[in-house]
């Protein structure tokens, strides 16, 4: 897939009730079809404000400005149909009282229009794709009988049961250690390029994302600083803050990472 997935123009987002100040200001941004894109930011900068305004997911009484496109889907995005959505938190979006099956079988029933027994089979699918070790248990298994690695990769699961075309990861890894975050960045990096998915891979983690996205977004005080591929922005940085978040991680220079931490 090639072209614009989606235009952003001048795109402004500010919360309802007693806030005066943009979560967003004036955004322009352009993402590509199957492209990796790393949206990076401090905390309260605006990164899930973004994932929220492309998703449709912003609440009631929120002010929307400027405008959005969607050229190749025509329409904006459905919800765990044109888009999946994976959190810091699996916890917050599996269901405890679910069997692991259920819950990604429902997807993929509900969207793709399958018989119980075709998304069950699907789902197990889906469990041997995020690696899931022991899928066929795995199937009957509940969110609290796994690691919190292992509910990510259910949670990646029941995220692309439906074949969504963008798939946006809000701080997915942050909650892991190191291992784990390392080998779920690179299932989802797997992914996206099995599938031809755009992905919208927010972070506070320059250096984790540097390593596999094609660019890189950076956010600051509802404001985007810069947006331009992995290499230019890691060699060049327009901006002084940019510059800053790469110096904090001195790691970055080396160029393996620069080159690509997934051989
Ligand atoms: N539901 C909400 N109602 C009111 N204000 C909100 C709401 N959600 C976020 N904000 C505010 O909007 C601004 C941007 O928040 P946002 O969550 O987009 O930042 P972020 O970059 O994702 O931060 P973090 O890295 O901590 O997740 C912040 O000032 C935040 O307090
Ligand atoms: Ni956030």
């Amino acid at each position: 897939m090639s072209g614009i997935f989606c235009s952003l123009r001048q795109l402004s987002v500010t919360y309802g009730r007693g806030r005066n100040s943009a979560a967003l200001d004036g955004i322009d941004l352009d993402i590509a079809g199957g492209e990796r894109l790393a949206i990076i930011g401090e905390s309260g900068s605006g990164k899930s404000t973004l994932a929220r305004a492309l998703a449709g997911l912003l609440p009631e009484g929120t002010k929307v400005g400027g405008e959005m496109f969607w050229p190749s889907l025509g329409h904006p995005p459905r919800p765990g149909r044109d888009f999946g959505f994976v959190f810091q938190d699996p916890g917050s979006s599996l269901n405890p009282v679910l069997t692991i099956g259920e819950q990604i079988a429902e997807g993929a029933r509900r969207h793709l229009g399958l018989s119980w027994k075709q998304a069950y089979i699907r789902a197990e699918e889906l469990l041997e794709r995020v690696r899931m070790p022991q899928p066929d248990r795995a199937m009957r298994a509940f969110p609290h009988q796994l690691s919190g690695g292992q509910r990510q990769r259910v949670a990646i699961a029941a995220a692309i049961a439906a074949r969504p075309a963008l798939l946006i990861a809000d701080e997915a890894t942050s909650a892991l250690d190191v291992v784990v975050q390392a080998e779920i960045v690179r299932l989802l990096d797997g992914l996206v390029r099995e599938d031809g998915m755009t992905l919208l891979f927010i972070t506070h983690d320059i250096a984790l994302a540097s390593g596999f996205v094609d660019r890189i977004a950076v956010f600051r005080n509802a404001k985007l600083v810069e947006a331009g591929p992995v290499r230019s922005v890691l060699s060049a940085p327009e901006s002084d803050h940019t510059a800053a978040l790469i110096a904090s991680h001195r790691d970055l220079a080396t160029p393996p990472l620069i080159a690509g931490v997934l051989p």
